[in-house]
C-alpha cells in the first residue's frame, strides 16, 4: 500500500524523505527482517524503539514512524505523530482497509469473565446463523480455526489483520477480549465497537495501572468508542459508576444483573455442580435459561451474552439453545477428574474476587472437604503484596486446607511470594502446607483426599506451561491429575 494511503485521516510531519512508495508491511520490532517496511518506534517499559531504528533500516525498512526526533540516513522517509501506539493503530487499521467497517464488533472487558461470555455469545450467534471470531485469552479463532496469541488483546498491527482476515471470509461478528492494558496502551484504538460489555473490575494489573481510579478509567475507554450499545453489570459497584459515567452518552446502556434492578434479570435460579437453570426477564419477554456452568457467576456471565445478543437482534430461541450448546470451557470450572462424590477442578481464578466466588460455588455441593491448590502470580510492590494477602485470605476462609504453591512467578521474589501468602493463611487461621513444586502439590492433594472431596486447582486454568524466571516449561494440570488418579486409593 502507498505510505500516503496508509497515514490517511491522520495528523502528522513529514520530516523527511517522501510518502510516494509502497510499503510491504507495518513491524514495530526491529528484529523483524522485511524489506519496503514501516517500522514504528514504540518508547516500551524496558526499552526505546527510536533507538532500534538503525537496526530496523538494515532490517529493511524503508520508512520510520517517531514520536522523538531521530537521525537516520537521508533516503529514509521520516514521519513524526503526538504517540506512535495510537498513530501505530490507525495506521494498522488503514493498511488493513480498516476491517472493522465491514464487521460487528463487540469488546467485552472487566477483570473476569470476558473469556465466558465471549463462547456464551459466539454460540448464541452462531445458532443464529451468524459467522463469529474471537480474539481472546484462549486465542484467536477464525473459521473455527484456533491461532494462539500471547496477550488476551494483540498489538494493534496484529489485531488489525486477523480482524481484516475476518472480514475477507465473511464473518459478521468478531468478540474481542479488551484488556486494560490494550486500552492503555492503544491496541484496540481507531477500532469501530458495536456494543461494549463490562463485567466487572476487582484488584488486578495494579502493576501497570497503580490505583483501581486508574484501572477503571482504562476501562471505561471502551464505552465512548461503541456506536449501538454499552452492556453493564448492574451488580458490581464499578458498573454503577460506569452507568452514571455514561448517563448522559448518545449510545443506549443496557444493564444486567442478579440483585440489583436491571434490564436483563434471573429469577428462581437452580444451582447443580453441572449446571444452572433461571428464569431470564429481558424487557420483552421471559424465558427459561439452562447452562453447564455452575454458580452465580456465570449466572451473571450468560446474562451479559443475552444482553448483548437482544441488543443485535438474536431471537429468543437462538439465545437459549446457543447457552445450552457451551458445555464446557477450557479452564474455567473444569472438572478433569470425577468420581462418586470426588472431583477434581480445574479453575483460571487469579484474582481474591474470582477465588472466593469458586470456591462458594462448591461449598454446597462438596460433603467431604475442599482442598485448594494455588499460587499467586503479582509484581512485588504494595499493590502485590495486597494480592497475595487477599488470596491468602480468601484461602483461609473458605477453603478447608490449602496447599500453597508457585502460579508464574516469572522473576518475582519467590520467598515473599510464598512468605506473605502463608502469613495470611496463618492470620486468618486457616490451615495449609507449602509445597513449591507445583506439580508435587497437586500430587500431595491427591495423596491426601478422600472419597467425598473436591480439590480445586485454582489460577492456571487453560495454561500449559509454567513461566518460573526466565523458563517456561510444559506444565499440563490435566496430565499430572489423570497420571495421579491411576494409582490413587481411597481408604
Ligand atoms: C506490560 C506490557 O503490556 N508490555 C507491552 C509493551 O512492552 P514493553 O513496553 O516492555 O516493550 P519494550 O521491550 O520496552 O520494547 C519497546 C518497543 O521496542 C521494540 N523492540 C524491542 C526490542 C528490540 O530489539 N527491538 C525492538 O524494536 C518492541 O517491539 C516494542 O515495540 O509493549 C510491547 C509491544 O507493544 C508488548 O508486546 C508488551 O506486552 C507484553 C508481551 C505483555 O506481556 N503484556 C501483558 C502484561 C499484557 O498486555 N496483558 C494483557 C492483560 C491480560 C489479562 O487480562 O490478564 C493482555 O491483553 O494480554
Ligand atoms: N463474573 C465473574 N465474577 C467473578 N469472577 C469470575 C466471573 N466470571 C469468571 N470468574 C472467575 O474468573 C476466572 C477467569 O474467568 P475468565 O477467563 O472468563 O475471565 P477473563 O476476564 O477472560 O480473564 P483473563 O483476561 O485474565 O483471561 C474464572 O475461572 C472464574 O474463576
Amino acid at each position: 500500500m502507498r505510505l500516503s494511503n496508509i497515514l490517511k485521516d491522520m495528523e502528522y510531519d513529514l520530516v523527511q524523505g517522501t510518502l510516494d512508495q509502497d510499503i510491504s508491511e507495518i513491524i514495530f520490532d526491529s528484529r523483524i527482517k522485511q524489506t519496503n517496511s514501516l517500522f514504528i518506534c514504540i518508547s516500551g517499559f524496558t526499552l526505546d524503539g527510536h533507538d532500534k531504528a538503525e537496526e530496523a533500516i538494515q532490517n529493511g525498512a524503508v520508512a520510520v514512524l517517531v514520536e522523538k526526533d531521530i537521525h537516520v540516513p537521508n533516503g529514509v522517509t521520516v514521519i513524526k505523530v503526538e504517540n506512535t501506539r495510537n498513530a501505530m493503530a490507525k495506521v494498522a487499521s488503514n493498511f488493513n482497509d480498516n476491517p472493522s467497517d465491514d464487521i460487528n464488533v463487540i469488546g467485552i472487558t472487566g477483570t473476569n469473565g470476558k473469556t465466558s461470555i465471549t463462547h456464551f455469545l459466539k454460540s448464541i450467534l452462531n445458532e443464529a446463523n451468524h459467522k463469529t471470531g474471537v480474539i481472546g485469552t484462549l486465542g484467536t479463532v477464525i473459521d473455527d480455526e484456533l491461532i494462539p496469541t500471547n496477550n488476551t488483546t494483540p498489538e494493534s498491527v496484529d489485531l488489525q489483520k486477523f480482524l481484516k482476515d475476518m472480514a475477507i471470509t465473511d464473518h459478521d461478528y468478531c468478540l474481542i477480549e479488551v484488556s486494560s492494558h490494550s486500552l492503555q496502551l492503544k491496541r484496540v484504538a481507531h477500532t469501530k465497537f458495536s456494543t461494549g460489555i463490562f463485567t466487572n473490575l476487582s484488584p488486578d494489573h495494579l502493576e501497570l495501572h497503580k490505583t483501581m481510579d486508574e484501572y477503571f478509567e482504562a476501562k471505561a475507554q471502551l464505552f465512548t468508542m461503541t456506536e449501538k450499545a454499552n452492556i453493564i453489570n448492574a451488580d458490581d459497584i464499578y458498573g454503577q459508576r460506569l452507568i452514571e459515567q455514561l448517563r448522559d452518552s448518545n449510545v443506549k446502556t443496557l444493564t444486567y444483573g442478579i440483585h440489583e434492578k436491571a434490564d436483563f434479570y434471573a429469577s428462581d435460579i437452580e444451582y447443580s455442580l453441572e449446571g444452572t437453570s433461571y428464569t431470564l426477564h429481558t424487557p420483552f419477554e421471559t424465558a427459561k435459561i439452562n447452562i453447564h456452568l455452575p454458580g452465580e457467576i456465570y449466572v451473571s456471565n450468560s446474562l451479559a451474552a443475552i444482553a448483548a445478543a437482544y441488543s443485535n437482534g438474536i431471537a429468543i430461541e437462538a439465545i437459549q439453545t446457543g447457552l445450552a450448546n457451551v458445555s464446557n470451557i477450557d479452564g474455567r470450572f473444569e472438572t478433569v477428574y470425577s468420581s462418586g462424590n470426588f472431583n477434581v477442578i480445574v479453575d483460571f481464578a487469579h484474582t481474591e474476587d474470582a477465588l472466593q466466588k469458586t470456591i462458594s460455588i462448591l461449598k454446597p455441593f462438596v460433603k467431604g472437604n475442599i482442598i485448594l491448590v494455588f499460587g499467586v502470580y503479582a509484581d512485588m510492590s504494595e499493590n502485590g503484596r495486597d494480592k497475595r494477602y487477599g488470596m491468602g485470605r480468601v484461602a483461609a476462609e473458605y477453603a478447608d486446607f490449602s496447599i500453597v504453591t508457585l502460579d508464574n512467578p516469572k522473576n518475582h521474589d519467590i520467598e515473599t511470594i510464598m512468605k506473605e501468602t502463608t502469613d495470611a493463611i496463618e492470620r486468618n487461621k486457616g490451615k495449609f502446607i507449602e509445597i513449591r513444586d507445583r506439580e508435587k502439590a497437586i500430587q500431595y492433594a491427591i495423596e491426601i483426599s478422600e472419597q467425598d472431596d473436591c480439590i480445586l486447582l485454582a489460577g492456571k486454568g487453560h495454561e500449559t506451561t509454567q513461566v518460573i524466571g526466565d523458563e517456561e516449561i510444559y506444565f499440563s494440570e490435566k496430565e499430572i491429575v489423570q497420571k495421579a488418579m491411576e494409582t490413587k486409593v481411597f481408604q
